[in-house]
């Protein structure tokens, strides 16, 4: 069934016993740094992330795990936990140290993304993910207009109709509610919670199986959170897209996931189903999230 997002609806049941993971991330590490024998040995004891003998930052570490079709997968920490990071280096926005990351939609899972060349790269960057950064200003070009923010990331993916390209952008401009008379006008003259909700827009244009979702709520006024967190919400509901989701808020992670991990200093002190997270965290550190909600 194809929905008004152009894609297949949402699953009810998210993820089957047989289904493979839209995307599985394995040990993926990133470090600043050269390392030494201290810190990249098994179980190192760091100063929170950085190796006290060279000063090495572990931003991230041995970081794995896996989103299945429809599902919202959300990572929790606190800022400079490396949640960003590991964000980043599946979008190739930063090299991953190491690790292994597969992507079923790209070519049924069988190249590890880590490794592929900067054309190839590029093409699951256009087809593949779909980006929202925290600031608008990574995802959109300011001075263009919506319309041809939109319509840039659909040349990417190799439209080139342009007749198709506005269909396809004033549908999703609509859809995430920003009015056909502002689709010409220019993010950087729309408040924050627009550019987002264009961004959203961007992000959603090549219909990518997997969305990547980086801090979109924080900085917004609470109502405009709140209109947000709907959207991705009915993103999910009406697509079907997988996304990961990374924030500081377990507010916001509650909301949204299904399944969530939680970061501290470059790893993963805990995860599994949210409400479970939520109901009997384990970890001091998420206990402590929780308590903060209460
Ligand atoms: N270029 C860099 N060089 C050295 N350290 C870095 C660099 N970029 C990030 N870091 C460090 O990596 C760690 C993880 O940062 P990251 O931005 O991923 O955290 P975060 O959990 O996303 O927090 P925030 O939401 O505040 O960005 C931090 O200690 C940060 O200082």
């Amino acid at each position: 069934m194809t929905s008004s997002f152009g894609g297949t609806a949402a699953k009810t049941a998210r993820f089957a016993d047989d289904e493979r993971p839209a995307l599985a991330a394995s040990h993926v590490s990133k470090r600043y740094g050269k390392g030494c024998a201290r810190c990249l040995a098994p179980q190192a004891v760091l100063d929170r992330n950085i190796c006290p003998e060279c000063g090495t930052v572990h931003a991230v570490r041995d970081v794995s795990l896996e989103v299945y079709p429809g599902e919202i997968v959300g990572i929790v920490g606190e800022s400079g936990s490396g949640k960003s990071t590991f964000m980043k280096c599946l979008y190739f926005d930063e090299e991953a140290t190491e690790g292994d990351v597969r992507a079923v939609p790209f070519d049924g899972g069988v190249a590890n993304l880590l490794e592929l060349s900067p054309q190839q790269r590029r093409a699951v960057r256009n087809n593949v993910f779909g980006m929202v950064y925290q600031n608008p200003y990574l995802g959109l070009r300011m001075d263009f207009s919506s319309l041809s923010n939109i319509a840039e990331q659909m040349i990417a993916a190799s439209c080139r109709e342009v007749a198709a390209m506005r269909g396809r952008g004033e549908e999703l401009l609509g859809k995430v509610s920003i009015p056909l008379s502002r689709a010409v006008d220019a993010p950087k003259l729309f408040s924050g919670g627009m550019q987002q909700r264009v961004q959203i827009a961007k992000a959603l244009s090549n219909n990518p199986p997997l969305l990547l979702l980086d801090e979109v709520t924080t900085g917004l006024d609470l109502s405009v959170q709140a209109a947000v967190l709907d959207l991705i919400l009915q993103i999910r509901r009406e697509w079907g897209a997988s996304m990961l989701v990374v924030s500081h808020d377990l507010g916001v992670i509650r909301m949204l996931a299904d399944r969530t991990l939680v970061m501290l200093d470059g790893q993963v002190v805990e995860s599994g189903l949210t409400d479970q997270i939520l109901e009997d965290p384990q970890h001091a550190y998420t206990q402590q999230l929780v308590y903060s909600l209460l």
